[in-house]
């Protein structure tokens, strides 16, 4: 059992499940993730359209992730904030920054294009974004959520949590493609539950309580 928590049988479990579900997602041919990419898009698009909201933030995506680029074109063009993380590796937290052109990206840690802090200004320390949209390598209709393994999600949202004033808590959405959903991803207490899971299948309102999500599509 090591020290850090990192040998127990959960994360043992989560590496196991993401492993598998790495190389599911790298498996997808282009044209098929392009084509699922885009109607999960326009899912989210339909989600945050139905939403009284000014912002939300999303990640640049990296490897076989699907392509998050349309939507923040789309927000650009509605005249919603687009906020972007960047991700420090020394203590596995997120900064948040506004995005307003694709110039004012570099790339980053990971190899994942992140905002320039040089060209881009700073979203406050304080300030609470409306959406906070999940990348994730498998979800569940629970809105049970599995990364990279590293927390950076779950640190943000713990860190946000002060300033969240319980009428505004930032609305969870995890985007991925349909083959990312499993049964169930195991969680642990740290991890924070998905309000909403979008794929291109389906939108799924999270039942946190741990019943079946409700599916409103198909
Ligand atoms: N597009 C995107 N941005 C994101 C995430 C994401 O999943 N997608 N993250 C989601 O949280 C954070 C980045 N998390 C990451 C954590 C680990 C590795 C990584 O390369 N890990 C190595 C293994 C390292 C090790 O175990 O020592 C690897 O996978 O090869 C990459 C990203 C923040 N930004
Ligand atoms: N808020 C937190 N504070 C401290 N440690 C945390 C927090 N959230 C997660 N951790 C720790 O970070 C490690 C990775 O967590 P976990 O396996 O849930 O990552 P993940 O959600 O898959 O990754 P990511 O969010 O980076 O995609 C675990 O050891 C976990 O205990």
């Amino acid at each position: 059992m090591g020290m850090n928590g990192n040998n127990d049988p959960l994360s043992d479990t989560k590496k196991k499940l993401r492993f598998n579900m790495n190389d599911e997602r790298n498996s997808l041919s282009n044209i098929q993730r392009e084509q699922w990419s885009n109607e999960a898009i326009y899912h989210m698009m339909q989600v945050l359209e139905s939403m009284k909201i000014s912002n939300f933030l999303v990640y640049i995506s990296f490897r076989s992730e699907l392509n998050t680029r349309p939507l923040i074109e789309w927000g650009w063009s509605k005249g919603l904030q687009v906020l972007v993380p960047r991700c420090n590796p020394k203590d596995y937290s997120m900064d948040i920054y506004s995005l307003r052109d694709w110039d004012e990206l570099s790339s980053g840690s990971y190899g994942i294009e992140e905002p320039n802090p040089l060209r881009t200004s700073a979203f406050g320390h304080q300030c609470v974004p409306d959406v906070i949209i999940v990348p994730g390598l498998a979800f569940d209709r629970m809105g049970g959520r599995l990364g990279y393994g590293r927390g950076y999600y779950d640190r943000l949202y713990e860190r946000l949590q002060p300033y969240v004033d319980h009428r505004r808590a930032p609305i969870l959405i995890g985007l991925g493609y349909e083959m990312q959903v499993v049964n169930k991803v195991p969680m642990g207490r740290h991890d924070a539950m998905l309000d909403i899971l979008v794929t291109e299948k389906a939108i799924v309102n999270c039942d946190k309580e741990g019943n079946d999500g409700i599916n409103s599509f198909q």
